[in-house]
């Protein structure tokens, strides 16, 4: 049963109502059909997708948001309680149910449902029980959104991505995880920090693995348009290596330290994914560290894999990655990467 927006409540009536509420302007014209109507389905209504909701509708991305989850009085619960912050936020039409069909027609479907780590646990110990998982949640979501892009944030977000491209018989441009995006943002926020600047003026990547092989591209850093490497190399100022590799491992450990302290991590990627969903759906063009098929980029030629390069995302979801320039180790390192969720993966079965 699909569980509706308040309207409801004025009872079988409530068009009626609606429709004498207001009288008619006469001679109208009719509504402008060039404006596209957005439609994001969100699976999985735990503190992740709760928080992802909760950005997109402060942050006005969707005309219509669509909730799943497998536990119904959770769902409507969730459901009612965003419907309530009506009168503070944009308009934005809120439906929910355990059943797929509410999610038909979306421009963007964001999986979050699954297990989660519990405190020291890894993200690769997820993948048995999430693998079982996305068999009963992608394939009815790609029925009913044939024409959307999948965007996946369960963990492993790698192997489940590249699981979805599998399930879904999706073009890879339209599947993608959200990868590196949040080390990303965790890595400028400790660059800034340090240096006691706008984490906003910070570019900075991380790539490979949403894990413990994930790859700081220091040479990617700059501030404010500044590449911050080759400015020390030029003004002979002295950097220790090791300074740099205690942030990447604080990067690393920062899930983990969260997910000690509060049992979870939720805030960051609500985040990071709106960002996403902002530069997908409203065509930005922006580059973000994603997971996407990576077969044939940086020297990566193992196997069908996915995981995050730079990439260029717009309307149709992956445009491209962005030939950056890596040093000799960079790549090597990004090639480990790889190869890590492949030995994984080729045990998948899929
Ligand atoms: N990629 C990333 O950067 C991040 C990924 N995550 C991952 O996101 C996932 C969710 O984390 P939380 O929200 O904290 O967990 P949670 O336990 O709070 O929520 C998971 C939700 O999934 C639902 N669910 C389980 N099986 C389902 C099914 N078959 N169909 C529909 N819904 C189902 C549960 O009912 C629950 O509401 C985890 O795998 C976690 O590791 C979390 C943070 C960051
Ligand atoms: C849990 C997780 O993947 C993260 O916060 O990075």
């Amino acid at each position: 049963m699909q569980m509706n927006g308040s309207s409801s409540s004025f009872g079988p009536g409530g068009l009626d109502l609606a429709q004498s509420f207001f009288k008619p302007i006469q001679n109208g014209a009719p509504p402008s059909t060039t404006k596209r109507h957005t439609k994001i389905s969100v699976v999985g209504v735990g503190n992740v997708g709760m928080a992802i909701a909760q950005t997109i509708l402060t942050q006005n991305l969707a005309d219509e948001l669509a909730l799943v989850d497998a536990k119904p009085d959770m769902l409507r619960g969730e459901m009612l309680d965003l419907q309530h912050a009506a009168a503070f936020l944009p308009r934005t039409k809120i439906s929910a149910s355990a059943d797929y069909s509410v999610t038909v027609g979306s421009d963007l479907c964001i999986v979050t449902a699954g297990a989660r780590q519990k405190p020291g646990e890894s993200r690769l110990n997820l993948l048995q029980r999430n693998v079982a998982l996305l068999s009963d949640i992608i394939p009815p979501l790609a029925k009913h959104s044939p024409d959307s892009i999948l965007l996946i944030v369960s963990n492993p977000v790698d192997l489940l991505t590249y699981v979805s491209w599998k399930l879904s018989g999706f073009p890879s441009n339209r599947v993608i995880g959200s990868g590196t995006n949040l080390d990303s943002s965790r890595f400028r926020f400790l660059i800034a920090d340090h240096l006691n600047v706008n984490a906003q003026d910070v570019q900075a990547y991380i790539v490979g693995e949403h894990g413990d092989t994930s790859v700081a591209l220091w040479s990617t850093i700059s501030i404010g348009g500044v590449p911050v490497l080759s400015f020390l190399e030029k003004q002979q100022i002295a950097y220790e290596k090791q300074t740099l590799e205690n942030i990447h491992k604080e990067v690393i450990d920062s899930a983990y330290e969260v997910i000690n302290l509060k049992g979870y991590t939720s805030w960051a990627i609500g985040y990071s994914v709106a960002k996403l969903a902002r530069s997908l759906l409203r065509d930005q063009r922006k580059i973000h560290p994603v997971s996407v098929f990576a077969k044939g980029f940086y020297g990566i030629d193992g196997g069908d894999v996915f995981l995050s390069l730079p990439a260029h995302l717009g309307r149709g979801g992956v445009l491209g990655v962005t030939n950056i320039h890596l040093t000799d180790e960079e790549v090597e390192k990004l090639r480990k990467s790889a190869e890590t969720i492949l030995e994984v993966q080729n045990q998948l079965g899929f």
